[in-house]
């Protein structure tokens, strides 16, 4: 286990995947928050604009001056919107840090279905191929030997935890999953707009991007590895009222006879060892706020005997798992520290 402490940089950190990083990287035994970059306000106090944030070793945010974080980081945090991370990861990374991406640019191996899906230029083709996809429980030993992640997407690590070990196994027929999918209003960003004002999205509940959402692909790339073929799905995202939080409630056929007890063992085998993914007994399904502020991905499973078909129920706190908690995890990985450092704590509640 390496030992020594790093100097860690966060881009974009006046936005909700920034100041998450902040507040996680705050208590981490190991890593030295060495600057705080924004685009937008730099030389303000993080204080004044984020009064909760107070102990960080540096206090004021810096510019977005690549050569300048350079000389005071040993890996960078991008917590950028897609589009911006495509130009600054190449930069640091040829500067010698290691780069954990927030964003989409680099979780796509092919430049077409990029393209087609987020409807702009995909990244240099060299840095993509260079990105490890940083799904911790599945792709954790390609992390450990990697200087650059693509962590995965809210929707697509909230997903995928929950159906990878039974399309691998051949339990479910891949053809067949629907993956329907809700998500806390902080997963669309800081940034105002009108569809997720208070008044639009209180005592509301809607779907968007029905079938164009740009996580549809990254999960099929995933599964098509698990299955060892192409797959593709039907996915749906729903807008809740509520600030965190993510429910991902996916249906496949059977390809055999199976029971709850099948499925809980079967996961349980799969991630043994792995803290951060809490698997439910039989009759058991996890509510979000049993995720609320944590690292962890619980899932709990139904099948039906009528239909031949399981329900598998998967929740995570989109901002943690879904973003900056499984950045650290990815970094801890990479440095070789044990994954958990940083991020053991209990879900708030009530
Ligand atoms: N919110 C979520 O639940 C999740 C988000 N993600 C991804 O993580 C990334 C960050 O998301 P999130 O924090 O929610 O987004 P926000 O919109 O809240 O924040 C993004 C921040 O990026 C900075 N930024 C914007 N434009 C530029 C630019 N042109 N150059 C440099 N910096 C810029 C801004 O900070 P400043 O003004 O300080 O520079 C802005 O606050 C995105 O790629 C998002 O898709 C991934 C998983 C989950
Ligand atoms: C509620 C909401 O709007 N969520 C965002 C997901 C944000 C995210 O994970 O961004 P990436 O595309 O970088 O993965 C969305 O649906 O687009």
């Amino acid at each position: 286990m390496n030992s020594s402490n790093i100097r860690a940089a966060i881009v974009g950190s006046t936005g909700y995947g920034g100041v998450e990083l902040i507040r996680l990287l705050q208590s981490h035994p190991k890593v030295t928050i060495s600057s705080v970059i924004s685009s937008s306000t730099a030389g303000m106090s993080i204080a004044e604009g984020f009064p909760h944030l107070t102990e960080i070793h540096t206090d004021l945010l810096d510019d977005l001056n690549v050569e300048a974080i350079s000389a005071k980081a040993d890996v960078v945090f991008l917590a950028t919107p897609h589009g911006v991370s495509m130009k600054l990861a190449p930069q640091f990374l040829d500067a010698g840090l290691k780069v954990i991406d927030l964003s989409g640019d680099f979780r796509l191996e092919s430049a077409d279905v990029y393209e087609q899906w987020y409807k702009h230029e995909p990244a240099h083709a060299a840095y993509v191929e260079r990105a490890v996809y940083g799904l911790a429980e599945v792709y954790g030993d390609k992390v450990a030997r990697t200087d650059f992640v693509a962590n995965p997407g809210c929707f697509t690590t909230t997903s995928l935890l929950g159906l990878y070990p039974a399309v691998k196994a051949g339990w479910i027929d891949p053809d067949s999953i629907i993956i329907d999918a809700k998500s806390g209003v902080s997963g669309a960003g800081r940034g105002a707009s009108l569809g997720t004002h208070y008044s639009e999205i209180n005592e509301n509940f809607k779907a968007y991007k029905v079938n164009k959402h740009q996580h549809t692909p990254e999960i099929e790339q995933v599964l098509s590895e698990a299955a060892g073929r192409p797959v593709v799905t039907t996915f749906t995202t729903h807008l809740v009222p509520m600030t965190r939080g993510i429910m991902a409630t996916m249906y496949g056929k059977l390809t055999e006879k199976r029971t709850d007890a099948d499925f809980v063992e079967l996961y349980r085998q799969f991630y043994e060892g792995r803290k951060f993914v809490r698997v439910r007994p039989e009759g058991k399904w996890p509510a979000t706020k049993e995720t609320y502020g944590t690292n962890y991905c619980d899932i709990g499973f139904s099948v039906d005997e009528r239909t031949g078909r399981v329900t598998i129920i998967s929740v995570t706190d989109n901002l943690v798992k879904g973003a900056a908690g499984q950045a650290i995890q990815n970094l801890n990985l990479m440095m070789n520290w044990d994954e958990t450092l940083g991020l053991q704590f209990s879900p708030v509640y009530p």
